[in-house]
């Protein structure tokens, strides 16, 4: 694990660096690497909404062509199924020897959709949690943790690099671990479409469902489902799983030991492992690719119905009466 005082920030003084893309990460990770000193420029495209938001946050912007044709190194957050093409496009004509190309998910590189010229350093630093989060946290004085995974090191100073980067976006306050390509891709696939956003919106869903089919108040459902995971989540962040277990009730936690391992049961874990292959085998990135190639009809689809549910409609109505939620 690596943390501030093993990063020296001293590294990217008078380079350029390029962030590509203003949106959940790129607006987060540009404004930090600014706020810790740092000469940033952000590559968008013409016409881009994102463009008001990162010149109101006084940071230049340029094309992606000009900002890769500037900078020293070159971060890419755009979104994973646009960035073979803009690399392609944009990016590579510009990516001379000695640049550094940078990434905060490994699935181009690993699934083998960008494949940069050996001459360069590429280098993942991967926050392991929201953009959103990791810009509140950063000014804050707190970070988000995050992966570090060399590629190529065709400068032998890949790893000063990606921990002064990481330490510039404030994620070597938390801890920085090293990792590669391969086992941040396969993780990080895996944690957010089993656990971190596909297992608790199926869970949080299936909960209320059930409670609400059963002649509960939709609104009940809502605070027991969804409201308090958070809290719950709170305390599991702030002292683990035995924090909170410390700060419910023990009829709470005696249904949580002998009724969890039966929710989560053996075919739950065996449809875990299902999904853990098609990651690994590649057959969940074909899947994507595909979907994004043929203009994303089922996704489209299933956006649509997932923002209809219930659950988003009585949240919608209960989040009005909270308005520390609207900053
Ligand atoms: N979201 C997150 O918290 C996390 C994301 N990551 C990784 O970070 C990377 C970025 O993800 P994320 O921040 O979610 O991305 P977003 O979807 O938030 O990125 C949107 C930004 O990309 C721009 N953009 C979209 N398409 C193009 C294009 N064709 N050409 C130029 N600009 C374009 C948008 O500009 P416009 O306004 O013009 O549409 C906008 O500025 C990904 O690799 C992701 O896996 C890693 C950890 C967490
Ligand atoms: C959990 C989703 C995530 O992996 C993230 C915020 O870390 C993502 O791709 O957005
Ligand atoms: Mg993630
Ligand atoms: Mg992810």
């Amino acid at each position: 694990m690596y943390y501030d005082q093993d990063a020296d920030l001293g590294v990217l003084k008078g380079k350029k660096i390029a962030i590509m893309g203003y949106g959940s990460q790129g607006h987060a990770q540009a404004q930090n690497l600014k706020d810790s000193g740092l000469d940033v420029v952000v590559g968008l495209r013409p016409g881009s909404k994102s463009r008001a938001a990162a010149e109101a946050a006084g940071l230049t912007v340029k094309t992606v062509a000009e900002a890769a044709a500037a900078a020293d190194i070159i971060q890419i957050l755009l979104p994973d199924e646009t960035q073979a093409r803009v690399y392609r496009e944009e990016i590579a004509p510009h990516l001379t020897a000695g640049k550094v190309l940078m990434f905060s998910h490994g699935f181009n590189i690993h699934f083998n959709q960008i494949v940069p010229p050996a001459d360069v350093d590429v280098i993942m630093v991967a926050p392991k949690g929201p953009g959103h989060l990791v810009r509140r946290m950063y000014v804050e004085g707190q970070g988000v943790p995050a992966l570090l995974a060399i590629y190529q090191d065709a400068s032998g100073r890949a790893k000063e690099i990606g921990l002064a980067y990481a330490k510039g976006i404030g994620a070597a306050r938390a801890g920085v671990i090293e990792t590669t390509f391969k086992e941040e891709t396969e993780t990080d696939l895996f944690g957010e479409q089993a656990v971190l956003c596909g297992g608790a919106t199926a869970l949080v869903k299936a909960g209320f469902e059930i409670l609400v089919e059963a002649g509960y108040q939709p609104e009940i459902a809502y605070f027991e489902c969804l409201n308090e995971l958070k809290l719950i989540v709170d305390l599991m962040y702030e002292g683990g799983i035995k924090y909170m277990r410390y700060s419910i009730s023990d009829t709470a936690e005696y249904g949580d030991v002998t009724r969890g391992p039966r929710i989560i049961d053996d075919h739950v874990r065996a449809t875990m492992k299902s999904i853990l292959k098609e990651i690994q085998d590649g057959v969940f990135a074909r899947e994507w690719i595909l979907e994004n190639q043929a203009g994303r009809p089922s996704f489209n689809a299933l956006r649509k119905k997932e923002r209809e549910h219930l659950i988003e409609q009585v949240g919608d109505t209960l989040r009005e009466m909270m308005p520390w939620l609207k900053k």
